[in-house]
């Protein structure tokens, strides 16, 4: 299960050329700041426009290449914008039935009520599409979306167009799509937060060229070319919640690299959840502290100690059990630790952040 592709795009004062090798399953967020391309490879991805010397295969299916082009319509992937699009004088229930239509019955792969339960829009079949809040139309334009079938679902930016109440609102039922449905999402977004928190994979683009590619923890971690989701450098790590004090308000979560008290979040023991942790938060010891306020450490040996921008700083990449780590640290203590790859130290988490 796989999407590759080929897009050599040229506009007046803008062209972008992409090899693309996803994988086929889980959400691959778009990156990168605006105007860099991202909708341009979403549309010609959707077959919008026809681009000579390029090709693309979903799966087993060509939708395009030297010789063939599927048109829009044909191609099976759902389609969800910023604005949710309904149609303003069919109901919600109506508005749902044009997707379910699209589909064909052979083609099917979801289950109406099976979408509209993990949407949370039972309650609003009736409603006109006017008398619904900004997040309640972006849910049943996911619906509709996911009603007809598609082997692709192509979101750009679905909640930009929200308040963050509302986009708070939304993220969780994304969250439960993906858990749920088994079709490959290529989300466009740049928002640090929803990458952060949705996706598993990443494609940064930057001028209209692929700056990476990959999976989401390791992408982040590469020292030769941070990508500071939002603020800062850092990693973004799956978990799962294994334990709460409820005295001092605590959860213990686990991963690969190890185990982390964080703030307790509220979530269910056992449930996932996804630790952000910045390279300024992450500092190197070489022996294990004792005696300090910071209650997370980590055995993990050094892979890579990259330059920073400001001479005074140093990027280190750490591995904790295969996961990977960031630690910002002065070029002098690195010096006074004497790192280099391969070292055994301790990493010490000053904060994590519980998305989600
Ligand atoms: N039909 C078109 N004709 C000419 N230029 C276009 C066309 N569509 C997009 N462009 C140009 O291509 C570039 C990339 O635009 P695109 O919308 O893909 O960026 P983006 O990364 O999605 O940005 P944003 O995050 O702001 O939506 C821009 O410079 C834009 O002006």
């Amino acid at each position: 299960m796989s999407i590759v592709a080929r897009f050599a795009i040229r506009y007046a004062g803008f062209s972008l050329t992409a090899e693309l090798d996803l994988p086929g399953h889980g959400i691959t967020a778009l990156f990168g700041p605006s105007g860099s391309g991202k909708s341009t490879l979403l549309r010609a991805i959707a077959g919008l426009e026809r681009w000579p010397a390029s090709h693309l295969r979903v799966n087993d299916s060509v939708w395009q290449d030297a010789t063939s082009f599927l048109p829009t319509h044909r191609r099976p992937l759902g389609y969800v914008f910023q604005h949710a699009n309904l149609f303003p004088h069919l109901s919600v229930g109506r508005n749902l039935d044009y997707g379910a239509r699209r589909a064909g019955a052979a083609a099917r792969r979801v289950v109406r009520d099976d979408i509209i339960e993990l949407l949370g829009i039972g309650v609003l079949l009736e409603r006109m599409p006017a008398r619904l809040s900004g997040g309640e139309q972006q849910r049943v334009a996911i619906a509709r979306a996911l009603l007809t079938g598609p082997e692709l679902l192509l979101m750009d930016e679905p909640l930009a167009a929200l308040d963050l109440a509302r986009k708070n609102e939304i993220l969780p039922y994304l969250e439960t799509l993906h858990d749920t449905l088994d079709i490959p999402v290529l989300y466009v977004s740049h928002a640090p937060d929803e990458v952060a928190r949705l996706a598993d994979h990443l494609l940064v683009l930057d001028a209209g060229a692929i700056v990476a590619q990959g999976p989401l923890a390791e992408t982040l971690a590469r020292t030769d070319l941070p990508i500071p989701l939002g603020e800062d450098a850092g990693v973004v790590l799956d978990a799962y919640v294994r334990e709460r004090d409820a005295r001092w308000h605590l959860a213990r979560v686990e991963f690969p690299g190890g185990e982390l008290w964080v703030r307790d979040g509220g979530q269910a023991i056992g449930s996932r959840v996804r630790l952000r942790i910045l390279a300024r938060d992450v500092s190197i010891a070489l022996e294990r502290p004792e005696g300090s306020s910071i209650m997370n450490a980590l055995p993990a040996t050094v892979d890579e100690i990259a330059g920073e921008p400001h001479p005074a700083l140093a990027l280190v990449r750490l591995n904790a059990g295969n996961s990977p780590l960031l630690a910002r640290l002065t070029r002098r203590s690195a010096d006074l630790l004497a790192l280099t790859p391969g070292a055994s130290v301790w990493a010490q988490i000053k904060a994590v952040a519980l998305i989600g």
